[in-house]
């Protein structure tokens, strides 16, 4: 199914506004204030395909309205009433039905723009609607659409690794989303960091893409250029937390005027924010500023009343198409006299950007179609957007893909994402070369005599240690750098947290098992271990188990503690601890009753018993004359270790059970402790 067949989708309910929401008040609790109101008495709708801005000065609670519409705040107290179609919200329906584009661009650096889109839509589109053809084709049509084609096998970048430039990255954040089928695109604060033309860019991709899929797209938007205002059919203007106009971008200016506000500004945006804004300057000017705040907050309130009442002496719905406070949705755009609408666009495009050839565009509503006002680059956009059919919304989520294709996704990922980290491949490399030269060197071809004793004990416990610090802490830190990823898709129900699990797993599993394995055969040979086929794959389903147990760990650290930091010095810490009851540096038997249990849940005191167990049984050992201490059999070193009290194969199993026991933890810790708590309505 091709991404224009998307015609299947069902048709919105005529005349509902996709998401509506009343009375919404959120009040957070500060130190210094006692509780303060954020969002304040709001109220309003939008419909499918309108492009909505939300503006206001800084720290009017433009983020924090787009969250509650997104079902995203948390901490505080929210009241109100938010409705989806209509009827109330369900969580988990909701946010798979919502794409939000955050402020920051959570990606993988090192996947490339196409591996990236395409992850996505393997992910979000259902196996059931659509081939992998179609998802490929979709990824190719969106990579058009966002002007991406040319830097599809480009990386995305970040982290000191050069990639797409800002702009490209933004249209990748949003092109992740428009892979899925969304009935609401949220974008929070979608121009900042880019320069005016890329931003200009992404708003008129984003209108143009609502327009074309009927998707009702939602922005907070920081000072937008007179051309982007434009763009808009809806504005939400906010003033501390209030509201000061909700209605269509094309009367905005009008209404203000009206109230004895004319444009001061050539950008429409400048003037409101301008109007909106508290002037901290002087005492004198905060209380005039904060007056006219509140006369605007007033009028606002009473123009809805009577819109309102107006609306309901005709015997329409208060929550009509046509009525101001509500705005207007697309096919409604067509009915509206366009004369203000273009009044507006000339009126603030200012002469320059008019006689240019800079990229500047006006939406004709009549039409649905934008008229160029130049650029190449706007006309071939125009056209391959326009080439898709919609008119559609989607008012249920699409079912999740079978469990095992999101596993083989995700692993795909994963290892592509493993292997180009090239610090952890070459880290690990490196790091089992030098442990192979060290400790095959000074434990070199260890004979009978009593001074082996300690050298096998040396060796085997070196190789035990060798197998937690240098694994867990890498693979560690890569899971916590990416944690934010995890997150975003998973608070967008992307996959299932088991599919995350099992592949992150196994694709971590080759990448340190082969140099593990090359390591202890190095070892095994230059040491001189005892040679016995039966041994030697005995010690290797050893180091196997400890290796497994050790990825476990990493993975239940990474989702316990929140910062890498406090990561890196808790993970030595407890490491540490737990060797002192591996067996070595205290005798296993001996260990202080209060503590012993301790060693029962020691992957150091499972595998090193294992290893030492392999090794010395069955070995013989001649005494030197007169010496006090003699070891005459590997039995008797294991007697006074203390290290055999469990059998061998039940060590190996019990490091399998602790790693599976701690998947297990970092499972529930991900999923109850890190789970984000939203508010919902
Ligand atoms: N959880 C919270 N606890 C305390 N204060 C909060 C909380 N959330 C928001 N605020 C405050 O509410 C106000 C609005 O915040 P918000 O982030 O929504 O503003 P904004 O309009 O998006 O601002 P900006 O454009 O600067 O990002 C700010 O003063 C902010 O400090």
């Amino acid at each position: 199914m091709a991404f224009e067949g998307s015609a299947s989708r069902c048709k919105t309910a005529d005349g509902n506004p996709i998401l509506s929401w009343s009375n919404l008040n959120y009040d957070v609790k500060t130190k210094q204030h006692g509780v303060r109101r954020i969002l304040n008495d709001i109220s309003g709708q939008i419909y499918p395909g309108e492009l909505v801005a939300i503006m206001g000065s800084s720290g009017a609670g433009k983020t924090t309205l787009l969250n509650v519409l997104a079902g995203r705040v948390q901490g505080g107290r929210l009241y109100g009433d938010i409705k989806f179609n209509g009827a109330t919200r369900d969580p988990h329906t909701f946010k798979r039905m919502l794409a939000f584009v955050e402020q920051d661009d959570l990606m993988f650096s090192l996947l490339s723009v196409e591996e990236t889109l395409l992850a996505s839509a393997q992910l979000r589109l259902s196996d059931e609607k659509y081939t992998d053809s179609d998802k490929r084709q979709r990824v190719e049509t969106v990579l058009r659409q966002l002007r991406l084609s040319h830097v599809k096998d480009s990386k995305i970048g970040g982290h000191g690794l050069r990639g797409v430039s800002g702009g490209e990255r933004k249209r990748v954040s949003i092109g992740m989303e428009l892979v899925t089928d969304p009935s609401i695109l949220v974008l929070d604060e979608p121009s900042s960091g880019l320069d005016s033309s890329s931003a200009e860019m992404v708003v008129e991709l984003t209108k143009e893409m609502s327009r074309q899929r009927n998707l009702c797209t939602l922005m907070t938007i920081h000072q937008p250029s007179a051309e982007m205002v434009a763009k808009f059919d809806k504005l939400i203007l906010l003033s501390q937390g209030k509201l000061v106009y909700m209605g269509p971008a094309s009367q905005a200016l009008s209404y203000f005027e009206n109230q004895g506000y004319p444009s001061t500004n050539s950008n429409p945006a400048n003037f409101f924010i301008d109007l909106m804004t508290v002037d901290f300057a002087s005492d004198e000017a905060m209380r005039r500023s904060e007056q006219r705040v509140q006369a605007l907050v007033d009028h606002f309130a009473e123009y809805r009343e009577r819109d309102s009442a107006s609306q309901a002496s005709k015997g329409q719905m208060v929550s009509s198409h046509k009525s101001f406070v509500s705005g207007v949705t697309t096919g409604e755009i067509a009915n509206m006299p366009t004369s203000s609408e273009q009044d507006f666009n000339t009126q603030h495009l200012d002469s320059k950007s008019r006689n240019s050839n800079s990229s500047v565009s006006i939406y004709d509503g009549r039409s649905e179609k934008i008229t160029q006002m130049a650029g190449p680059i706007r006309a071939s956009i125009t056209n391959d957007i326009t080439n898709e059919v919609a008119n559609i919304v989607y008012y249920e989520a699409p079912p999740m893909n079978r469990w095992l294709n999101e596993v083989l996704v995700l692993l795909k990922r994963d290892w592509i994402l493993s292997k180009r980290n090239m610090p952890l491949v070459y880290g690990l490399i490196g790091e089992c070369v030098v442990n192979l030269i060290f400790l095959g060197f000074v434990f070199f071809q260890l004979g009978k005599d009593q001074s082996s004793v300690q050298n096998r004990i040396g060796a085997l416990f070196s190789l035990t240690v060798q197998c937690t610090f240098p694994v867990i802490i890498p693979v560690m830190t890569v899971i916590m750098t990416s944690r934010d990823v995890l997150l975003r898709e998973r608070s967008g129900g992307t996959y299932r947290m088991t599919s995350y699990f099992f592949a992150k797993s196994l694709s971590f599993f080759p990448l340190v098992i082969a140099p593990y394995y090359v390591m202890y055969i190095g070892m095994y040979f230059l040491a001189h271990l005892q040679y016995d086929a039966a041994k030697f794959f005995i010690g290797l389903a050893n180091l196997t188990a400890i290796l497994f147990a050790a990825l476990g760990f990493s993975f239940a650290m990474s989702m316990a503690v929140r910062s890498l930091e406090v990561a890196h010095i808790i993970t030595p810490v407890s490491l540490g601890t737990l060797m002192l009851f591996a067996g070595n540096l205290s005798n296993a038997k001996a260990i202080t009753p209060v503590l012993r249990w301790l060693k029962y849940v020691c992957i150091y005191y499972y595998a090193y018993s294992g290893f030492v167990q392999n090794e010395f049984d069955g070995l013989e050992f001649t005494c030197t004359p007169g010496a006090a201490i003699c070891y005459q059999t590997g039995q008797d070193v294991l007697n006074t270790y203390g290290l055999n009290e469990l059998p061998i194969w039940e060590c190996i199993l019990l490091n399998v059970v602790l790693g599976i026991a701690f998947y297990a933890l970092a499972y529930c810790l991900l999923r109850w402790k890190a789970k984000p708590r939203y508010l919902w309505l």
